[in-house]
């Protein structure tokens, strides 16, 4: 088993502030990163997979800390965004030559089997692809270094309503063989009845982070209503200021 912790992550551009944010996360569950646009989710992935650096605050996977060692702590996790680095003008195969280099538990054998499993080509160079197929791209690319924890930042926007199925399954797959999760999204629905835990980010606060039950368990004491739906309970910390700024 392993573990993420990140400790009052911070910050700031000049009309937005990301606002000490805690939280942990154990492999082999399922973390929903929600929030409305503009709420902060792709700033706190950004800084807590390396991509950004100018923030304050701890991340560690097992012991590991980001600040301390960069690339140990990076070779733990998977990040999926838009903005990953690949050499646009070099195909899907030679990025994953390149770039496999600097993960020692890379598996060109599991890179070319996701490839075909995803159907992302991989004689396509970068530039070639479509906005799900690079996403694909990532995902194969993430899984053939065997990281930890995934980390993935909207994938669901690009994918079709039929691979989207077939990527929820991959994703319970990945839980199975004890791999931690967090995905941002704003296609709640389908990810509602597979997160253990859920994360909402308000304005750059993090106003929920807690087990998917005990929340159905707070909406229904509020609301009345059982089985809430993630919407639902987005809806709800962003129409009850007064409850959220009490944290
Ligand atoms: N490079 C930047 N410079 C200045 N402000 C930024 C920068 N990147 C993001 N922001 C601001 O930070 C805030 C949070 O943006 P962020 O992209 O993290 O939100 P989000 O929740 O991922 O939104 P969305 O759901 O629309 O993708 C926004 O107000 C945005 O304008």
């Amino acid at each position: 088993m392993s573990s993420f912790t990140c400790t009052n992550i911070t910050k700031r551009y000049r009309h937005f502030c990301l606002d000490s944010i805690s939280f942990s996360m154990e492999s082999g569950y399922f973390y929903v990163l929600a929030g409305v646009n503009g709420s902060g989710k792709t700033t706190l992935l950004d800084c807590i997979s390396g991509v950004s650096q100018g923030f304050s605050g701890e991340t560690q996977i097992d012991g590991i800390s980001f600040k301390a060692s960069p690339v140990l702590y990076r070779q733990k996790l998977g990040y999926i965004s838009e903005k990953c680095p690949f050499f646009m003008e070099e195909s899907v195969a030679s990025n994953g030559l390149t770039y496999g280099e600097f993960y020692p538990d890379w598996s060109v054998r599991d890179y070319s089997a996701y490839l075909d499993r995803l159907n992302v080509s991989p004689s396509k160079r970068i530039y070639e692809l479509s906005k799900g197929e690079f996403m694909k791209l990532q995902i194969c690319f993430s899984l053939a270094h065997h990281p930890d924890f995934l980390i993935l930042d909207e994938p669901l926007e690009g994918f079709d309503p039929v691979f989207r199925h077939e990527f929820l399954s991959l994703l319970g797959e990945l839980l199975d063989q004890d791999m931690g999760i967090l995905l941002s999204t704003h296609i709640t629905e389908d990810v509602d009845r597979l997160a253990d835990y859920l994360l909402i980010l308000e304005n750059g606060r993090l106003v929920e982070c807690a087990p998917r039950e005990s929340l159905n368990d707070k909406y229904k004491e509020y609301t009345g209503k059982a089985a809430p739906r993630i919407r639902d309970l987005l809806d709800l910390e962003h129409t009850n200021g007064t409850r959220s700024k009490d944290r």
